[in-house]
């Protein structure tokens, strides 16, 4: 019989932690070992005998709940935002102390999203202006998201090795907030509204066109094949892997 593989969940009474629950216990191959909220101590998850630990919880404590499964010999599946380039420095330090163990930092599971932010980075490169609107239901603690902040680094990063010059912007006179948040130099806005689950359009303007890449998760079922995918081939990525691009293969396969 082939072992199951112990997974741990930190959140697990929040939105994303129940989905999460829910969906490890209904997959033949995962052993849900523990199923922890804020209260609950992190040795449960050493007594538990975790071998992956999920963290589904808020940007202040994830960071920690990182370090402790890693300090610990976890790999760790991670959905939480904010992962700041000075928290993942760290966190590439600490891994380099433990060459097995791995780290997923994945800004969005869903695979629609994931694409979106290819097609967009990818656009980018061709388009003069680029602005992203993000939307999410209004319990959400964080703004940006941590899937715009992605989005608009991978924009910026292709834009910068494209030697694409900055959209030009001749706002001169604005109320604070009107022109949004700079991600990396692209504008960022964030909407907050009720029946809104997550979503986001990259809107790319050039001479007399607009293209917009526009991805909707209506439901955080969307969520849970990236999450299963990750707490199965973490352990087969050592080291730190920002974004599920990386343990998917994007590329277009052969033409016929
Ligand atoms: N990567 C992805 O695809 C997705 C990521 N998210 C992110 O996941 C995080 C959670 O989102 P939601 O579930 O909507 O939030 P939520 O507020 O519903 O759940 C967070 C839960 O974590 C618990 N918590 C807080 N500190 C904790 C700690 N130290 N240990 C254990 N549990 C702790 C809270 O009590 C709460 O139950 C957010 O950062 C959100 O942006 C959300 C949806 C999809
Ligand atoms: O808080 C949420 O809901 C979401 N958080 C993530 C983010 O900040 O990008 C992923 C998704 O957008 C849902």
């Amino acid at each position: 019989m082939t072992e199951l593989l112990p997974v741990a969940v930190l959140g697990a009474r929040g939105r994303m932690g129940a989905e999460a629950v829910r969906s490890i216990g209904a997959a033949a191959d995962l052993d849900l070992v523990a199923a922890l909220g804020r209260s609950d101590p992190l040795d449960t998850l050493v007594s538990a005998g975790a071998a992956v630990v999920v963290d589904l919880t808020v940007p202040d404590a994830t960071a920690d709940n990182v370090r402790f499964a890693v300090e610990h010999g976890m790999h760790a599946v991670v959905g939480t935002t904010g992962w700041t380039v000075e928290r993942l420095a760290d966190l590439r330090s600490l891994l380099g102390s433990t060459p097995s163990t791995g780290v997923l930092i994945a800004p969005n599971f869903a695979l629609g999203s994931v694409l979106a932010t290819a097609f967009a980075a990818t656009a980018a490169r061709y388009f003069e202006s680029v602005e992203i609107i993000e939307l999410h239901h209004p319990d959400k603690v964080d703004a940006p998201s941590g899937t715009a902040a992605r989005t608009a680094q991978l924009i910026a990063a292709e834009r910068s090795a494209a030697g694409v010059p900055d959209a030009p912007d001749a706002t001169r006179d604005q109320l604070d907030g009107a022109r949004g948040a700079r991600v990396d130099g692209v504008p960022v806005h964030s909407v907050r509204l009720r029946g809104l689950t997550a979503h986001q359009e990259v809107l790319l303007g050039g001479p007399g066109e607009q293209l917009t890449i526009r991805h909707d998760s209506f439901d955080r079922a969307s969520f849970m094949p990236g999450v299963l995918l990750g707490i199965r081939s973490v352990s087969h990525h050592p080291g730190l892997t920002v974004g599920l691009d990386g343990y998917l293969d994007l590329q277009a396969g052969p033409r016929p």
